[in-house]
């Protein structure tokens, strides 16, 4: 089921200040930052050879990462995605192994114009997962 590691996402408190600690203190390449209000989260990209950093900074008043900020304020490891090839057939099967799908199971079009899900970290090794469809 799973493809690539598109990529792992960090949360953060202040992304201008994240975005500029990737730039200037370790020279990556870095995207301008993208508000995404139907996931409560603004975006920058960090685009490595063989992936992607994606800094998350909340957005709005019910942003999902909020209550992971209050718990971790410098911020942190938020999630990782992987790429599938067919998002409803890996959705099906997680359903029917009985692994938890956020956001109603529906897939929300992602950063990168393609439908995401995100699995519930307790039943993944205590790690949010988000699917993309490659
Ligand atoms: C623009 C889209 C972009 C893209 O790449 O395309 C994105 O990635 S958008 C990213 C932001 N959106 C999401 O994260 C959506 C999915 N996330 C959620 O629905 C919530 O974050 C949820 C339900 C995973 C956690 O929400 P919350 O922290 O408010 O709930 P709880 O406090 O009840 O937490 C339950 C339980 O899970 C633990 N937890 C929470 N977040 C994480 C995490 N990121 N990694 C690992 N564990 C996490 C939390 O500590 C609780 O554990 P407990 O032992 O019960 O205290
Ligand atoms: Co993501």
């Amino acid at each position: 089921m799973l493809g690539r590691l598109n990529h792992v996402a960090i949360a953060v408190p202040d992304i201008a200040a994240a975005a500029a600690v990737y730039r200037d203190t370790l020279g990556a390449e870095v995207s301008d930052a993208v508000p995404q209000p139907d996931h409560g989260v603004t975006t920058v990209f960090i685009i490595l050879p063989n992936t992607k950093i994606e800094l998350l900074e909340p957005l709005g008043e019910n942003s999902p990462i909020a209550k992971f900020l209050e718990r971790s304020p410098d911020g942190g490891i938020h999630h990782i995605c992987y790429e599938v090839d067919d998002i409803i057939a890996a959705r099906d099967k997680l359903t029917r192994d009985g692994a938890r799908v956020l956001g109603g199971g529906e897939p929300k079009i992602g950063a990168h114009g393609k439908p995401v899900l995100f699995l519930h970290p307790k039943d993944f090794c205590g790690t949010l997962v988000e699917l993309e469809q490659a």
